[in-house]
């Protein structure tokens, strides 16, 4: 049977830590479906530059990516329900709460597990592994 993994974020400038979350959980399973978050729910920090279906279309050019789809927008579980995954891949530093989201999955009926992919660790020192660090040197050296 095909074990399906699930991994979401906001992918608005992409760059080798989100290259390495996604293979990591693409390796977690036979298939790799990637919820990519719209606009309205990123609101921990500064929203995307990029469109969510930009956003959406270039996570699924990725080879480890086998599908992309923008998340829904009041109820992050829809597309899970509608997906049912048998994992899914949070990203190492992502706020979310593992126990919360085994919880209402539960209380949903979906029988999914939860796991932590790994950060990457910079192969040079001048990678710049998180998209608010891309748009910071890029206002230093253009703004
Ligand atoms: C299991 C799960 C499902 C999600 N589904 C959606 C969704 O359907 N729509 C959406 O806009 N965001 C969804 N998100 C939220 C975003 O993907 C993301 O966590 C957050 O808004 C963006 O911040 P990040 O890229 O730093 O994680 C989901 C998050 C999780 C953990
Ligand atoms: N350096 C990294 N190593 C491993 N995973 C990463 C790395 N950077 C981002 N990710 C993962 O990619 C997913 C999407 O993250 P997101 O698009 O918020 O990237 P980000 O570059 O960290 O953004 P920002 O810098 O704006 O916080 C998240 O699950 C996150 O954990």
């Amino acid at each position: 049977m095909t074990r399906t993994v699930i991994a979401q974020g906001t992918f608005d400038i992409l760059h080798p830590g989100h290259v390495h979350y996604l293979e990591e959980a693409a390796a977690m399973g036979d298939e790799l479906v990637v919820i990519v978050a719209r606009r309205s729910n990123v609101d921990h920090k500064e929203k995307p530059i990029c469109p969510a279906t930009q956003r959406r279309d270039v996570v699924a050019a990725l080879e480890a990516v086998d599908e992309a789809v923008v998340g829904h927008e009041t109820d992050i579980f829809a597309p899970i329900e509608e997906i049912d995954p048998d994992v899914i891949a949070l990203g190492h530093d992502q706020h979310h709460d593992d126990e919360a989201i085994a919880a209402e999955l539960e209380a949903r009926g979906i029988d999914c597990e939860v796991r932590r992919a790994s950060g990457r660790e910079p192969a040079a020192t001048d990678e710049l592994l998180s998209t608010r660090h891309i748009v910071d040197r890029i206002l230093e050296r253009r703004g």
